[in-house]
């Protein structure tokens, strides 16, 4: 049994307990002084505060040297595994083209498709892995991963396996997504309900049947599937027992995050869009807001109605979308920078919205995303004395040290 103390934490900061929090909790947040951690193997054995130390003896000391240290990072939006990139789009959107546009012209995600079928299982897996290595140095220490670049049983696949494969190799604990319904695929233009159909019947069933993923997500958006598709696609997930998550409103209000609420999805992501109807259904429902402020950046598009979002009582998490069409960028620290100078929101709530609720969102609330007794230890010591430097500074890596299940990483 091996035990470390990390000790001389001038700031230990972390939301509570194993559900998400809304409204008033989503900033509430426990704050330590002068705090010490007791790691035994993988989980949190004590926290002490205001000086006083653990009386059992550790293996391993680490001097956190006054830092402020929080909860792992939990990344609750990512479609971490693809083939190519899209920096070919960049000098389209600067003439004006819009996401949508390049999309129905047969690029965007299908370009990443057809990418992505061409590249071999393993070139994805070690192009991801070092993803994820840049994410770990981040301070991500859990993150969720979409399939959704394949629109073929046998891509599809492929990808749910990169997914699996990293998450018994590498550090970083993944939580898989089906995201069959991302595009129709071009061996379908046109026959978007055919293709729901290939969905329901033979994909969705193969990937429960095969452990391959815990939550279904589909693109419900214009030009892409219907709020009716998109309702025929998340029943059959449901009847499958797979989670609900659905990529809603992010580019024009066609209902996805009314539908979210309806049908109690656990997520909704994007509602940069987001209309009455659509936050009335997700505060009904507690589903929680997947917020993607770096997307909105990126595509220079207005920003989610966070604070709103907040004072319906809807759960709010922040994730970084990290994809190679509209956020080619894995750094949920941004993001979080974001949060604060753009969604206006408390480095409290933003520390909730990176910790506690995104790991709920991903049904890992019970194991990750606090800091207490009995909880994995997963913690990140931090280049800053508390939350307020962490979301000032953008630009730099501000994490020192990441602890991942009770070992320095
Ligand atoms: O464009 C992409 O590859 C990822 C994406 N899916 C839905 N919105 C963005
Ligand atoms: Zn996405």
């Amino acid at each position: 049994m091996s035990k470390l103390l990390i000790k001389n934490i001038g700031r230990l900061q972390t939301p509570l307990g194993s559900c998400s929090h809304y409204g008033a909790k989503q900033g509430e947040n426990q704050k330590l002084d002068q705090a010490a951690v007791l790691i035994e193997d993988d989980r949190i054995k004590e926290i002490t505060s205001n000086g006083t130390l653990p009386q059992e003896e550790a293996d391993v000391v680490i001097d956190a040297q006054g830092n402020l240290v929080t909860p792992g990072l939990v990344e609750g939006h990512t479609h971490l595994v693809f083939g190519g990139y899209r920096q070919a789009e960049i000098p389209l959107k600067l003439k004006g083209a819009g996401y949508l546009d390049i999309l129905r012209a047969g690029g965007g995600i299908l370009d990443t498709v057809q990418k992505t079928r061409e590249a071999s299982k393993d070139e994805l897996y070690q192009k991801s892995r070092g993803f994820l290595d840049e994410m770990l140095s981040l301070g991500v220490t859990t993150c969720e991963a979409k399939s959704g670049y394949g629109l073929d049983l046998d891509t599809e696949v492929k990808m749910l396996q990169v997914i699996r494969e990293l998450n018994d190799s590498h550090p970083v604990d993944l939580v898989a997504t089906f995201m069959g319904a991302h595009a129709v695929p071009p061996e379908y233009e046109g026959r978007g309900d055919a293709y729901i159909d290939l969905l329901c019947r033979e994909m969705i069933p193969y990937v429960k049947e095969h452990g391959l993923a815990e939550f279904c997500d589909v693109f419900c958006e214009d030009s892409v599937f219907d709020v009716k598709q998109s309702r025929r696609y998340l029943r059959c997930a449901r009847e499958n027992g797979l989670g609900l998550k659905i990529h809603a409103d992010e580019i024009e209000e066609i209902g996805g995050s009314q539908l979210a609420g309806q049908m109690e999805a656990i997520s909704a992501e994007h509602l940069i869009a987001i209309g009455e109807k659509g936050m009335e259904a997700m505060a009904a429902a507690k589903t929680t807001a997947m917020l993607l402020p770096a997307t909105s950046f990126y595509l220079g598009k207005s920003y989610a109605p966070a604070r709103e979002l907040i004072q319906r009582e809807i759960p709010v998490a922040i994730a970084s979308d990290f994809n190679p069409g509209s956020c080619p960028s894995l750094n949920l620290q941004l993001a979080m920078n974001l949060g604060y100078l753009r969604y206006k929101m408390t480095p409290e709530e933003i520390l909730t919205a990176v910790t506690i609720n995104p790991a709920c969102a991903i049904g890992r609330g019970s194991q990750v995303g606090t800091l207490e007794a009995g909880k994995q230890a997963d913690l990140v010591i931090w280049d800053a004395p508390d939350m307020e430097m962490l979301c000032y500074r953008f630009g730099s890596n501000m994490a020192l040290q990441v602890i991942k299940k009770g070992e320095l990483v």
